[in-house]
């Protein structure tokens, strides 16, 4: 019984990813265009989300930095959800829906791109720094599912939209990361070409 659910997570996950191929591939090459567009300029990836997502930006800014497969010069991506005494001053002294938006007004710059996870599509505090960043000329990519909340009004033309096509926020979030890993290996191959064979 316990096995028949276990397996059947497996079975819905890989229906998801399926049913995402054929959706989000367009979406993700956009991101793709537009990371590679801001780091080629000299800018920088600024990542946010809670919980779940906020793990995934950290994820993401590590293989930025740090590698993805290939070896390369670090990429600059900076996770807004890792300073304790920012997140704690900001979240005391203002408020809990501007811990992000707080720091992409002043860490961002025109050009930077801002990754905004948010599985619902609605958290205030990921809303607010989409906001910051359309004010500071940032393009937005945002990874959501569900419809894309309230998150879908506020993107312009510019932006990118990887939306879910999914309700359950663990499934969403599990089409996230791997969409984040097809960001990191495509954006590689733009930067580096293709892979010589060894
Ligand atoms: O990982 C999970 C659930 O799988 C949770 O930690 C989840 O990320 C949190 O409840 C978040 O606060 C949800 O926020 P959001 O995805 O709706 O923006
Ligand atoms: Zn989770």
């Amino acid at each position: 019984m316990l096995e028949q659910r276990i397996q059947q997570q497996f079975f819905d996950s890989a229906d998801l990813k399926y049913a995402a191929a054929e959706i989000l591939a367009k979406p993700i090459a956009d991101a793709v265009n537009a990371v590679v567009g801001c780091i080629t300029a000299g800018g920088k990836v600024l990542a946010c989300g809670n919980g779940g997502s906020a793990s995934d930006a950290q994820h993401f800014a590590a293989e930025f930095v740090g590698r993805f497969e290939r070896e390369r010069p670090g990429l600059a991506a900076i996770a807004l959800t890792t300073d304790t005494s920012i997140l704690t001053a900001v979240g005391n002294d203002y408020d809990f829906n501007s811990i992000f938006s707080k720091q992409v007004q002043a860490l961002g710059s025109p050009g930077d791109v801002l990754l905004a996870i948010t599985t619902s599509g609605n958290s205030a505090n990921v809303l607010a720094a989409v906001d910051a960043a359309k004010a500071k000329d940032m393009t937005v990519i945002a990874l959501t599912g569900r419809g894309g909340g309230k998150m879908r009004e506020r993107l312009g033309e510019t932006d990118v939209h990887i939306c879910v096509p999914h309700e359950r926020t663990a499934r969403i979030q599990e089409v996230h990361i791997l969409a984040l890993h097809c960001l990191c290996d495509a954006v590689d191959l733009q930067l580096l070409g293709e892979q010589e064979n060894t």
